[in-house]
C-alpha cells in the first residue's frame, strides 16, 4: 500500500516538542556512531524507493497461496537489489546485516521464504564446511544460484537431537552416503523454506558407517532439480499446513527413500568419514556441529529487542493520540498516556528493548571472541558461551513476547486489529520462544553449566566471570541490600547464588536419600529453570547498567539523564517483580521496598514528557512498522478508516451470499 500522508496530529506534534534531549544522539548510540546510522538510512532510501515495498492489496486480504507468491517475489527482486543496485548507489559494500535486517521488514509483513537461507543456511556452510567445500558451495549460495534451507526437526523429535531418526549410511563401495527416512515420526518437519521454495538443504541425520552410528552429522542435500524444481526421485517434500504466524515462510516436511548423495556433502570440517568409510572423530569437542544453533540463538536476542522497539513505537504514539475516559469530572479527556498504569504498562517496554538490544550486541561481540578462540583451537570459552547464549535467547524472546502483548492490550480494541502489525509482531516473536530450542529446554542447559560452576567453586577452582558471583557467596558473603545500581546488581546475584545453593542441595539430598543422579536432577528441574532465569536476570541488569555507562560516556547531559532513567526503570521493575526472592536472599526490608516503589512511579512521571521522543528514538520508518496506529504523523484514525474502505469485502455493497442464503433463510425459502 502506499502511505498516504497527513499533517502530524496536534497531540503528537505537542508530545515532541516537550523533548528534553537531542534525538539523533540516542539514534547514533543504538546504531553504534554516526557514520553507521547515516549507511543505515542509505539502505533505507534505495531500498523504499525501489518500490518494492509496494502491495496492491494489503497482505492480510491475501489468500495464504497468494502471500506466499508474493512473499517469493519480493524476495528475488530484494536478493537482486541487495547483489546490485544497493552496492552501486550506495557505495557501500560491507552491509551490516542489522540495518538489512531492519529493512526488510519493509517488504515483509510475515516472514520471507528467504530467510533460512540467510540466517541458517549459508551460516551452516561457513562453519561446518572444510575449506574445499567452503568453495564450492559458498560462493553459489551468497549469489543465489542454490537457495537452502536447515531441516534438523522431526515430526517425533525437535528437542532432543539424539534420538533424530533419519538416517545417512555410508556406502563405501560407491563413495555415498544413502539417506533414509525409516518412520513416519523420522520425517523432517519444520525447516522454512522447504515446503515450496528451496533446492538445497541442510539435513542433519545419524551417520551409520561401517556398522556403526556415530550420531548426528550434517549434510548438504539438493532436493529439488534446478531447473524444474522437481523433486529429485527418492525425495517426498512439501508445506506442512496453515500456523500461528510464519505464513509465507512456507514451512515443509521432507522425507528420503534411500536416496544417494556423495560422500563429499557431509560437512566435514570436524568429523569426517574416509573413502573406505573410517570416521574420524572431531579434535577439540563433541558439540561443535551445533554451533549454528548457537548463532541464531545470539540473534534472536537481537530479534528480541528489535520487534519489542516496533511495538512499544505504535503503543506510545497511539497512547499519546488516544484520548478516553476523564481524571476529574467535566475535564477533557486526557491522552491514555497520562494514566500511569499505561506507562507501567509501555516504559517498561522501552527501557526492555534497551536493555536486549545493548545485551544483544554484547553477546554478539563475546560470540565473536569465542569464534576467534576456536579459530586457534581454544574450545575453552565456548560452554559459557552456550550457557548465556542459551538463557539469554529463553528470556529476551519470552520477555519481548510478553511485553509486545502488552503492547495491544495498551491499544484497546484498535491493537486486536492487524493492521495496527501488533498481532504480527507477537506471533513472530512468540515462535522465537519456541524454536532453535524451547524456552525451559535451554534454561535446563544453563542451569548445568551453572551447577558445575557451583562445584568447580566449592572444590576451590577459578570460574568465568558471568558466575565469580557464585565464588563470592561460597566464601560467605552476605548480600546487604542498596539501592544503587550496583548494589542491586549484588543482589540479583544473591538471589542467584542462593537459587543454585538450593538446587545444588537439593539434588545431593535426594542422591542421599538414594535416588541415582538422573533422577534427583529431574526433581529438581522446576527449580533449576527458576535458578537459570534467576541467573539471567542478573546478567541483563549488569550489562545493561555497563553498557550505558559506557556508550554515555561522551554524550549530552540530558542523553545522560533519560537513559540513565531507563536503567533505574528497569532496575526498579524488576526489583518490584521480584521482592519475595529479594526478602529471601537478600536484606531488602518493607521500607525498601516502599521505597522503590515510590521511585518507580515517580520515574513514570519523569520520563512521560520523553516518551513519544525516546520511541521516536528507534528511528522506525512507517514502511518498516506497518501500523495504521503506529505511524510517525499519528493519523490513527484517518488510517483505521482507509484501511476498512480499502477492505475487499468493501468492494462490492451486497455480497452474493445474501441471494444464496440469506434471502432464501429470510424468505423461509431455505
Ligand atoms: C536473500 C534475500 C532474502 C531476503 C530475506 C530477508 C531476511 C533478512 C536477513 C537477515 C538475516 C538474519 C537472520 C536473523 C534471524 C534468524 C531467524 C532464523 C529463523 C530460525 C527458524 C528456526 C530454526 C530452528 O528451529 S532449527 C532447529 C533448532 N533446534 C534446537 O534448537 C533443538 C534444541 N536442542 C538442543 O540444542 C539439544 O538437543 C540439547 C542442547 C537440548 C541437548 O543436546 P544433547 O542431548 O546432545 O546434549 P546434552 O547431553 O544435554 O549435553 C552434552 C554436553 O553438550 C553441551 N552442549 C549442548 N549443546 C551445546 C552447544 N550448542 N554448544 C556447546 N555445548 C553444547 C552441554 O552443555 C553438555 O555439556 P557438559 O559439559 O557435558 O555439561
Ligand atoms: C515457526 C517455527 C519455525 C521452525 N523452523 C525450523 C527450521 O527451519 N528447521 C528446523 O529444523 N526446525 C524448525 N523448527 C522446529 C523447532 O526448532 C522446534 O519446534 C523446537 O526446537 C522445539 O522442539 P519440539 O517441537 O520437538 O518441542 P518438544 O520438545 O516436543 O516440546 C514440547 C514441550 O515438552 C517440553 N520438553 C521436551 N523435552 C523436555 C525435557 N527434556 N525436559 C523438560 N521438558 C521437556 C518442552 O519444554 C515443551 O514445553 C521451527 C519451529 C517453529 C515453531
Amino acid at each position: 500500500m502506499v502511505l498516504k500522508k497527513y499533517n502530524i496530529n496536534p497531540d503528537l506534534a505537542l508530545e515532541r516538542q516537550k523533548c528534553t534531549f537531542d534525538i539523533e544522539e540516542i539514534i547514533n548510540i543504538f546504531d553504534g556512531g554516526k557514520e553507521k546510522t547515516s549507511q543505515r538510512r542509505k539502505i533505507e532510501d534505495v531500498v523504499l524507493k525501489s518500490g518494492l515495498c509496494h502491495d496492491d492489496v494489503p497482505e492480510e486480504c491475501m489468500s495464504l497461496k497468494e502471500r506466499y507468491e508474493n512473499a517469493v517475489r519480493k524476495s528475488c527482486f530484494f536478493s537482486k537489489l541487495m547483489k546490485t543496485e544497493l552496492q552501486e548507489i550506495t557505495g557501500i559494500e560491507d552491509f551490516e546485516t542489522p540495518a538489512i535486517r531492519r529493512i526488510a521488514d519493509a517488504l515483509f509483513k510475515d516472514i520471507s521464504p528467504f530467510l533460512l537461507h540467510l540466517g541458517m543456511f549459508v551460516p551452516t556452510i561457513i562453519g561446518q564446511c572444510t575449506s574445499e567445500q567452503l568453495m564450492i558451495w559458498l560462493p553459489k549460495a551468497l549469489d543465489l544460484q542454490i537457495i537452502g534451507g536447515y531441516a534438523q526437526t522431526e515430526l517425533g523429535h525437535g528437542t532432543f537431537i539424539r534420538g533424530l531418526e533419519t538416517t545417512a549410511t555410508y556406502d563405501a563401495d560407491t563413495e555415498e552416503f544413502v539417506l533414509h527416512t525409516p518412520t513416519l515420526t523420522a520425517h523432517k518437519w519444520w525447516a522454512g523454506g522447504l515446503g515450496k521454495t528451496i533446492n538445497h538443504c541442510i539435513v542433519v541425520a545419524q551417520l551409520y558407517t561401517k556398522g556403526v552410528c556415530y550420531g548426528t552429522h550434517l549434510f548438504m542435500v539438493q532436493i529439488r532439480d534446478l531447473d524444474t524444481h522437481m523433486p529429485l526421485p527418492g525425495i517426498k517434500v512439501g508445506e506442512i499446513g496453515p500456523r500461528m504466524g510464519f505464513s509465507s515462510a512456507d514451512n515443509g516436511f521432507l522425507g528420503f527413500n534411500n536416496f544417494r548423495i556423495p560422500r563429499n556433502n557431509m560437512l566435514m570440517k570436524h568429523a569426517q568419514v574416509q573413502k573406505d568409510g573410517t570416521y574420524v572423530k572431531p579434535a577439540r569437542h563433541g558439540k561443535l556441529t551445533y554451533q549454528t544453533m548457537v548463532f541464531v540463538r545470539v540473534t534472536l536476542v537481537n530479534e528480541a529487542a528489535f520487534n519489542l522497539s516496533k511495538a512499544v513505537t505504535i503503543a506510545v504514539r497511539y497512547s499519546a493520540v488516544r484520548r478516553q475516559s476523564e481524571m476529574r469530572p467535566n475535564e477533557p479527556e486526557p491522552q491514555i498516556l497520562d494514566y500511569p498504569t499505561q506507562q507501567h504498562k509501555l516504559f517498561i517496554g522501552i527501557a526492555t528493548a534497551h536493555a536486549f538490544q545493548l545485551t544483544a550486541n554484547w553477546l554478539w561481540n563475546t560470540f565473536k571472541s569465542v569464534l576467534s578462540d576456536m579459530k586457534k583451537g581454544d574450545v575453552g570459552t565456548l560452554p559459557e558461551l552456550h550457557a548465556l547464549s542459551s538463557c539469554l535467547k529463553a528470556v529476551c524472546t519470552s520477555d519481548a513476547a510478553l511485553l509486545i502483548e502488552q503492547c495491544r492490550y495498551a491499544c484497546g480494541g484498535h491493537g486486536y486489529m492487524l493492521s495496527s502489525n501488533l498481532p504480527y509482531i507477537y506471533s513472530f516473536v512468540a515462535a522465537t520462544r519456541t524454536y532453535e530450542g524451547d524456552y525451559t529446554i535451554l534454561l535446563l542447559q544453563t542451569a548445568r553449566f551453572l551447577v558445575k560452576a557451583w562445584e568447580q567453586a566449592e572444590a576451590g577452582k577459578t570460574v568465568t566471570p558471568t558466575v565469580s558471583y557464585i565464588s563470592r557467596s561460597l566464601k560467605g558473603e552476605k548480600n546487604s541490600w542498596r539501592s544503587t545500581d550496583e548494589g542491586i546488581i549484588k543482589s540479583f546475584q544473591a538471589v542467584a547464588a542462593g537459587k543454585i545453593a538450593l538446587c545444588v542441595k537439593s539434588i545431593r539430598d535426594r542422591m542421599k536419600s538414594g535416588l541415582d543422579y538422573e533422577d534427583a536432577w529431574l526433581l529438581t528441574t522446576v527449580q533449576l529453570v527458576d535458578a537459570a532465569e534467576a541467573h539471567c536476570r542478573s546478567v541483563i541488569l549488569e550489562t545493561y547498567c555497563n553498557e550505558v555507562r559506557r556508550l554515555t560516556k561522551s554524550s549530552s547531559d540530558n542523553v545522560k539523564i533519560v537513559m540513565h532513567q531507563l536503567v533505574t526503570l528497569y532496575l526498579s521493575y524488576w526489583t518490584l517483580q521480584r521482592t519475595g526472592d529479594l526478602l529471601r536472599y537478600s536484606s531488602i526490608s518493607e521500607k525498601d521496598i516502599d521505597f522503590m516503589q515510590r521511585q518507580y512511579e515517580e520515574l513514570l512521571q519523569h520520563i512521560r514528557p520523553n516518551a513519544v521522543a525516546l520511541v521516536d528514538a528507534f528511528d522506525l520508518r512507517d514502511e518498516i512498522l506497518h501500523s495504521s496506529l503506529g505511524a510517525y504523523d499519528g493519523r490513527v484514525y484517518e488510517r483505521l478508516m482507509e484501511q476498512a474502505e480499502n477492505n475487499p469485502m468493501n468492494a462490492e455493497p451486497v455480497n452474493q451470499s445474501f441471494h444464496k442464503y440469506i434471502k432464501p433463510l429470510l424468505q423461509g425459502k431455505l
